[in-house]
């Protein structure tokens, strides 16, 4: 077919301006539209017939009627054409090869025998308008050659080289016979050409409509496709996404059945909020595609890596027999995640905690699996980050005693069982009370009272702090404006209130419906609020200042205690964790951290103010520190609001008696 396209004039190729009906311009369309131009010659085989047996008939007619042998010669070499080609259409259909490309190769004899074909049906037809000077048989040969070329253009079309190049062949012995036969013929000649170019002009609109439908069906195909991978794919790292991902867990479940094993492996990573909320959301990403690169370097080509959603990823490690394999993976994906990255010249550091479930043995179903993977997952962020670990089926249990604890809680909150209690601080020098710390206690129907600790830090993941703290705030003012001598009243306020939104409009609120003087309310926070350090947290900090209420340092010394944090905010308050005020006197270093936070809070204006104060000695030693406020069991342990009144009615007498024991105690410099 290609001889074909070359042997035909460069003219007629660029008839109306274009190559349609150059073999090149199937040659360059992708294999798959060419196959499905080429693919329905080979379909039906009764328009060959016809073809064939029309001049087979008019030779046995011919070969009848005149001396003339040659009719004979094209009557043996039409049957073996038929047959060649008949056999060259079966030979297609049934090749083994099924792809476009296979399907192009084969069709190649099949043209060649085509245009064989073409050029001796139209030598024939020719040769009997010439030589033959029968009337009625010169005009069954100019039928039979317009009206094969008729056929084949209309059969051929899509393949618009080979069919101009049939029409040309049928046709051209017709115009040089009926030219050659003297000017009463030229009519006829005329007449032929312009059949020609007529045909030449069905062919080229036939094949622009095809190609027009080919690309239609192709972009339809092409969307299906995108849309079917954008179903199955994380848009932002080309990752496969929840629902391929359980596609792939799915079939690791069916290979494990065959005896296969296989480790799924569950990471975050750690402090990705804090990149997204400081750095801003096109840094976010960018950091997401650099672990997504980091965690395909890290495995093997057999592994799936999926992002289940934000910076939640999941790694299914195929033919994962022996746990030591997984550790290897998990340790190796740990240390590539805890480089920094290095994202438009900003260094980034993250780092990930991964969580790990065995197949077969950690669960019957991908449902099961994740759960328990998940559960690890937490497990090793609980101990600290950076770690990873496997599940244990006593994990399933502790998590079932979380979940029950925190269905309790919500319980809890609308039931009103949470109470507070007060703790007082009092001024170093004179014992007197300066305030009382609100801390939260919960009376539990069957359990009695549950402090704090046993469930702050369930109400902080689960965001059950904000309504709770909301709570807090609002009892612990209205309870303060009642307080004889009016101290102040501090609150602590958990990270999680800084990161919700409205807790500057939750403050306003609390002093409005309490009519509590704002300079009586210390709201205490600690350094987990300023890690978060995001021009927002400064933001509310300071419009909680401009509500005119205080704003302490809690447990100072614990944490980074990072210095900048006391230049960055000017806190009214720093307190002194009682780790330290405990050590005084027994250890020289807590000693002299607590006489550099005094000094350097006296120098930067603030109060300080120690906790944990058990003991005379250590309110002693504080004094020669110069510490100015305490807070202790010495005093006081928490107690419930009933007894504030009276506590403080004591702690008033006390502080009086102290007052006077001590001035009788100084000899009068006037005596
Ligand atoms: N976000 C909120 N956090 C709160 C709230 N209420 C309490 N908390 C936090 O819970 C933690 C534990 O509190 P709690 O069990 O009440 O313990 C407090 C005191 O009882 C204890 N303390 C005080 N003096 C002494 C002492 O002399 N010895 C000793 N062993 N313990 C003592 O210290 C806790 C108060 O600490 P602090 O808050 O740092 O001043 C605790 O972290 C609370 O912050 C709440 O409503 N919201």
């Amino acid at each position: 077919m290609f001889a074909a396209d070359r042997c035909f004039p460069k003219c007629w190729r660029h008839f109306a301006g274009r190559r349609w009906m150059s073999m090149r311009s199937m040659v360059a369309m992708p294999p798959d539209d060419a196959a499905r131009l080429i693919a329905p010659l080979f379909e039906r085989t009764s328009s060959l017939l016809v073809a064939h047996v029309a001049p087979l008939a008019l030779c046995i007619f011919l070969a009848g009627r005149s001396d003339a042998r040659w009719p004979v010669i094209f009557l043996v070499l039409d049957l073996v054409l038929l047959v060649s080609r008949v056999a060259l259409v079966f030979t297609i259909r049934r090749r083994r090869d099924p792809s476009p490309e296979a399907l192009l190769r084969a069709s190649r004899p099949y043209f060649g025998v085509g245009m064989a074909w073409a050029l001796s049906t139209g030598a024939f037809c020719g040769m009997c308008y010439a030589l033959l000077e029968d009337e009625v048989s010169r005009l069954l040969a100019a039928t039979l050659a317009m009206g094969t070329a008729g056929g084949s253009a209309s059969r051929n079309a899509a393949t618009p080289f080979f069919a101009v190049a049939q029409v040309a062949a049928l046709l051209a012995p017709q115009v040089a016979a009926a030219v050659l036969h003297g000017s009463a013929h030229w009519f006829q000649a005329a007449q032929v050409l312009i059949f020609f170019v007529a045909l030449c002009s069905i062919i080229r609109r036939q094949y622009a409509d095809v190609r027009q439908i080919l690309a239609a069906r192709r972009e339809k195909s092409e969307l299906a496709q995108r849309s079917e991978h954008m179903a199955r794919h994380d848009t932002l790292t080309g990752l496969p996404n929840r629902v391929l991902f359980r596609e792939r867990l799915n079939e690791a479940f069916a290979k494990s059945r065959r005896g296969a094993s296989c480790a799924l492996l569950c990471l975050d990573l750690d402090h990705f909020k804090e990149v997204n909320d400081t750095l801003g959301h096109p840094v976010g990403d960018a950091l997401l595609k650099a672990v997504t690169t980091r965690l395909l370097d890290s495995v093997r080509e057999t592994d799936t890596v999926a992002r289940l959603g934000g910076d939640e990823f999941a790694i299914i490690q195929a033919d994962a027999e022996q746990p030591t394999a997984v550790t290897m993976l998990a340790k190796r994906l740990v240390e590539a995640l805890g480089t920094p990255f290095d994202l438009d010249g900003r260094q980034v550091v993250v780092g990930s905690s991964i969580g790990i479930a065995m197949v077969p043995g950690d669960g019957e179903d991908a449902d099961t699996l994740l759960k328990n993977a998940d559960m690890a997952l937490y497990r090793a962020k609980a101990e600290g980050r950076g770690r990873w670990r496997f599940f244990e089926p006593e994990m399933d249990a502790r998590m079932q005693l979380r979940r029950a604890l925190e269905t309790d809680l919500r319980r809890a909150l609308a039931m009103g069982e949470f109470e507070l209690f007060y703790q007082p601080i009092v001024a170093v020098a004179s014992r007197q009370v300066s305030g009382l710390e609100a801390l939260i206690r919960w009376r539990h129907p069957e359990r009695g009272l549950v402090p704090p600790d046993a469930f702050i830090p369930l109400a902080e993941e689960t965001g059950l702090i904000v309504p709770m703290g909301e709570w807090v705030l609002a009892r612990a003012c209205a309870d303060a404006v009642s307080w004889p001598g009016s101290p102040k009243v501090a609150v602590n306020l958990s990270p999680a209130q800084f990161a919700s939104r409205g807790l500057v409009e939750m403050v306003a609120q609390a002093l409005r419906n309490s009519k509590l003087d704002p300079a009586k309310l210390e709201l205490e926070i600690t350094e987990t609020v300023m890690l978060q350090d995001t021009e927002a947290t400064l933001t509310t900090l300071h419009r909680l200042k401009a509500l005119g209420v205080r704003i302490a340092m809690d447990d100072f010394g614990t944490g980074y205690s990072s210095l900048s944090y006391l230049q960055k905010f000017p806190f009214d308050k720093v307190k002194i964790d009682r780790s330290f005020t405990q050590e005084l006197g027994r250890s020289p270093q807590s000693n002299a951290i607590v006489r550099a936070v005094t000094d350097l809070c006296a120098a930067l204006d603030m109060t300080t103010t120690a906790e944990g104060v058990e003991t005379e000695e250590q309110l002693e030693a504080l004094r020669r520190k110069g510490c100015r406020e305490a807070q202790g069991y010495l005093f006081s342990k928490p107690r419930p609001a009933a007894d504030i009144a009276g506590l403080l009615d004591k702690l008033d007498r006390e502080s009086r008696a102290g007052a006077l024991v001590s001035s009788e105690l100084v000899p009068d410099p006037l005596v």
